[in-house]
């Protein structure tokens, strides 16, 4: 259903703009209808940037992006609004999402003027009450109430009410329970399932393995821009066979075990890793031949961008 074709993102940064930073680096995936595919990194892997492509809220320096066979990209006009009725974002910091001097159901009004102008105020009422059933939400407690009267999980809910008023096929969920806490966690990520369930494509983006583990069908794992291991979220986690995902993984805290110190590896030079691996500088099985890496297919449904894998243990 969406296609994203050798990705790149170069951000120039400094006063003239001389200094480049590539935030995404050659970068392909796709999600197909009714899947949850985690993009999991740490911060300033490029999970953001990836999501904001993918909603055209920044261009692509390199690369091309399809939705169901179409270049994103030429969108304009009525076509990018087509596109917005089916491709939609919720993002980290829901208060941010809302203004607070409007009460906070404005944002359905606001869908219904820019793309349901035609649709009477009896029916536009029913079909935000279905929304708002569906994603667990009590209208009677959340209508005509200012953003400040609601919590986190509330305000996070009506954005993703507001999504599906719209018919979203996809979502970007960028760190959406990220600020929640845990029992609404995971209400949302049921919602979230359930959504799924009913069809609809989820990009779920999180530096948190645990919750990539739990809601998704496939899983990416991203290092500095570019995918270090990606494939069924049962075969990375359950047989991880690139060392940054094993290295993430051993630092998940886990309740049956104490905390202890683990050796981290002597960093090499940041000179060192031109034009090489681009986790050359941390990694514990490093050779001075791991030039740069492609991603391989190790087994179905499971690639590495590690030629040394099968001597990660
Ligand atoms: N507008 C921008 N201009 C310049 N550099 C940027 C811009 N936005 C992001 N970056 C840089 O691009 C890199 C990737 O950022 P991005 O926000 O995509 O990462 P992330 O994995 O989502 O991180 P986090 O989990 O902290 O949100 C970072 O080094 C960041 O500093």
């Amino acid at each position: 259903m969406i296609e994203l074709k050798d990705i790149t993102k170069v951000y120039s940064l400094g006063a003239f703009g001389r200094r480049k930073l590539t935030a995404v680096d050659n970068v392909s995936f796709s999600i197909r209808e009714g899947r949850i595919i985690s993009l999991i990194g740490e911060s300033g892997s490029g999970k953001t940037t990836i999501g904001k492509m993918m909603l055209k809220l920044i261009p692509i320096t390199k690369g091309k992006i399809l939705f169901k066979g179409k270049d994103v990209s030429s969108m304009e006009g009525d076509k990018l609004k087509d596109y917005y009725r089916s491709v939609q974002g919720v993002f980290q910091d829901p208060f941010s999402s809302f203004n607070p001097i409007f009460k906070a159901d404005r944002i359905f009004e606001l869908v219904k003027s820019e793309f349901f102008p035609k649709v009477n105020e009896n029916e536009w009422h029913k079909r935000v009450l279905n929304a708002l059933e569906s994603v667990g939400l009590n209208p009677k407690t959340v209508l005509n109430k200012f953003p400040h009267q609601l919590s986190g999980g509330q305000l996070q809910r009506m954005l993703i009410a507001r999504a599906l008023l719209l018919d979203t096929k996809f979502l970007v969920a960028d760190e959406i329970i990220s600020m929640l806490d845990a029992s609404t966690r995971i209400d949302v990520l049921n919602i979230l399932a359930d959504l799924k369930n009913e069809g609809l494509s989820i990009l779920f983006i999180t530096h948190d393995l645990s919750l990539g583990y739990y809601i998704s069908d496939e899983s990416i794992i991203l290092y500095r821009g570019s995918i270090m291991e990606a494939g069924k979220t049962e075969k990375v986690f359950n047989n991880p066979l690139h060392p940054y995902t094993r290295m993430l993984l051993d630092s998940v805290p886990r309740l049956d075990k104490k905390w202890e110190t683990f050796e981290t590896p002597e960093r090499r030079s940041a000179e060192a890793y031109e034009g090489m691996c681009k986790y050359y500088d941390r990694c514990p099985v490093a050779t001075k031949e791991c030039g740069i890496q492609k991603l391989i297919e190790v087994e179905e449904d499971h690639h590495v961008a590690c030629w040394r894998w099968k001597n990660v243990q």
